[in-house]
C-alpha cells in the first residue's frame, strides 16, 4: 500500500476549491445523466458527488466524463474495494463514502484513485490518517453539530492541514457560512439537484438551484481573496 496515493494531486484540490459545492446526484436512468450535468455547468457548477447507488450510476459516470470532461466527477456512495476499481474504470476523477472503512481506504491506496473518507469523530480522522489521506468528508454534517462541532474536532489536527468537505443537511442557507472558513475545502449535497427533479427532468430548476449557489460561492471566494 501507497499511503501517498490517497492524497488529492494539487490540481484536483484546487479544482475541487474552485467549484466551492459538489452537488450529489442519485440518477435513475443514464440518459438523464449529460443533461444534468449540461443544466448543472450551466447554472455554474462544475463538480459532482454521483453515488452508486443506482444500477446505472457507473454507466450515467463514464456518460458524464466522456461528454462533459470539464466536469470534476467523484463517486459516492463507495462501500466495497471493488466499487473502488469499477469507478476508477468508469473514469471517475475522485472517490468518497459515507465512512471510514479501511478495506475501501486499502483499495483506493491500491488503485491510486484519490479517496476522501466519510469522517464524524475524531477516530474516524485518526483512522483516515493512518491511510495519509488529507481531504476528509464530515457526513452527516449538520445532524453532527455543523461547523461549531467540525472546528472543536479539527482542532487538535490543525498542524496537519487536513481540509474538509461537508456533506449532509448542508443546503443554500448554510453554504456562505461554511465556504468562510478556511477549514472547508467545498461543501456539498443532494438538495441542488434532488432524486425527484431528476426524475421530473425539470433541468431549468438545476441550473436555477445551481446558479443561485454558485454566486454564493463567488461571493465567499472574493470576500477571502
Ligand atoms: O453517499 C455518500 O457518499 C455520502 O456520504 C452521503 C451524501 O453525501 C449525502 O447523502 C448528502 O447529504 P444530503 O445533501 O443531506 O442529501
Amino acid at each position: 500500500m501507497n499511503p501517498t496515493a490517497m492524497t488529492f494531486p494539487p490540481g484536483l484540490e484546487q479544482g475541487i476549491h474552485a467549484a466551492g459545492v459538489i452537488a450529489v446526484l442519485v440518477i435513475d436512468d443514464p440518459a438523464d445523466a449529460v443533461p444534468l450535468a449540461g443544466a448543472l455547468a450551466a447554472g455554474g457548477i462544475n463538480a459532482i458527488e454521483l453515488t452508486l447507488r443506482t444500477p446505472s450510476a457507473l454507466e450515467s459516470l463514464a456518460a458524464i466524463k466522456k461528454h462533459a470532461p470539464q466536469m470534476l466527477v467523484g463517486a459516492g456512495t463507495v462501500l466495497t474495494p471493488a466499487q473502488i476499481m469499477q469507478a476508477r474504470a468508469a473514469g471517475a476523477d475522485f472517490a468518497v463514502a459515507p465512512g471510514c472503512n479501511p478495506r475501501v481506504l486499502a483499495a483506493a491506496a491500491e488503485a491510486g484513485l484519490p479517496f476522501a473518507p466519510g469522517i464524524a469523530t475524531p477516530s474516524d480522522i485518526e483512522a483516515a490518517l493512518e491511510f495519509g489521506c488529507r481531504l476528509l468528508k464530515f457526513f452527516p454534517a449538520e445532524p453532527s453539530g455543523g461547523l461549531a462541532y467540525l472546528k472543536n474536532m479539527a482542532a487538535p489536527y490543525a498542524h496537519l492541514g487536513l481540509r474538509y468537505i461537508p456533506l449532509g443537511g448542508v443546503t443554500a442557507a448554510t453554504a456562505a457560512a461554511w465556504l468562510a472558513d478556511p477549514l472547508i475545502a467545498a461543501l456539498g449535497g443532494s438538495w441542488l439537484a434532488p432524486r425527484v427533479l431528476i426524475q421530473a427532468r425539470d433541468w431549468s430548476a438545476v441550473t436555477q438551484r445551481a446558479a443561485e449557489v454558485a454566486a454564493i460561492v463567488r461571493a465567499a471566494r472574493n470576500r477571502s481573496a
